[in-house]
């Protein structure tokens, strides 16, 4: 069976997840400090409203203010947006002081309150209409209970998918690190993408690589990236290997690029099938 899948839009990434992420996913962006992790949850956001799809993004690392100047700094005019009630960002950071809180719709007071969390959210979801969700960062909810991780990402978890929503969890994991945020998180989530930053003879590059995504093939190699002023970029043609003394950028077999070209275009036919379908119910409905 097809499954449908949500694009990301994000140049590369949904060649390497052969046509996208299937729906409803949640998806861990892990990674260490400075690797590309939340400009790839606000590209994700962006790219939907864009094209129609209303988004929330729950801000835990950063203040609201700061959040939206990341997005301004890629000329992601979110706030337009915001105004249109298609996007709205979730302030669990500031827990509701200061003159910017004062206005906001959606609050979190107690941020060591998951429940609460769960209730804002769930709100601007519905409120809004919004099938995607980022999360900016989930690991700052479990930094100093460890042992309650996999309990707030299922809690998340039930209330995100259940509302029909495909999100992005940001997890922060120390440079050097080689998990992606502990095992209840990794076997919890649907998907797992890690963005790296590797030194190598005192240059650093930057890599991609799908560890897990349910329900879809995906690419097996790490995959270089960039991080351009129109954001994130992906190589899914290219694999880069990386050893202590070298990194090198490599064509992927063709065959390989073969299949994910063919993924893409069948995504594409389904999508536009999809919006033809959407057009008819609703002059039927007019009609
Ligand atoms: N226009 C740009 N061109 C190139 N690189 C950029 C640009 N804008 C930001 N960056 C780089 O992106 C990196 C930050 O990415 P991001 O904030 O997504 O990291 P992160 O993985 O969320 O990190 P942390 O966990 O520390 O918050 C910075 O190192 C910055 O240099």
């Amino acid at each position: 069976m097809n499954v449908r899948r949500v694009r990301t839009y994000i140049p590369g990434l949904d060649e390497i997840l052969y046509g996208g992420i299937p729906e409803r996913n949640i998806v861990l962006v892990s990674g260490g400090p400075g690797t590309g992790k939340s400009i790839s949850a606000q590209q994700f956001i962006y790219n939907g409203l864009i094209r129609g799809e209303a988004g929330v993004y729950v801000a835990l690392e950063e203040h609201p203010v700061s959040v939206l100047r990341s997005f301004h700094h890629f000329g992601w005019d979110v706030t337009k947006y915001e105004k249109e009630g298609k996007f709205a960002i979730v302030d669990a950071f500031t827990g509701g002081y200061g003159s910017t809180a004062q206005k906001e719709k959606y609050v979190v007071k107690n941020v060591d309150d998951v429940k609460e969390l769960a209730d804002v959210l769930r709100q601007a979801i519905k409120d809004l209409k919004a099938t995607r969700v980022a999360i900016d960062s989930v690991s700052t909810l479990y930094l100093t209970k460890p042992a309650m991780a996999r309990g707030i990402v299922m809690t998340l978890k039930r209330i995100i998918s259940g509302l029909g929503c495909t999100a992005f969890f940001v997890s922060q994991v120390s440079v050097g690190e080689r998990g992606f945020g502990g095992p209840g998180v990794e076997h919890a989530v649907d998907g797992i993408i890690r963005m790296d930053l590797d030194e190598v003879e005192g240059k650093m590059y930057r890599s991609i690589i799908v560890w897990k995504m349910r329900d879809t093939k995906i690419s097996m190699v790490r995959h270089p990236m960039e991080i351009t002023d129109n954001g994130i970029i992906v190589e899914w043609d290219k694999y880069l290997k990386v050893t202590n003394f070298s990194a090198t950028v490599e064509p992927l077999p063709k065959e390989e690029v073969d299949e994910m070209k063919k993924a893409m275009e069948e995504e594409e036919k389904a999508e536009k099938e999809k919006v033809t379908e959407e057009i008819q119910e609703v002059e039927e409905d007019e009609g």
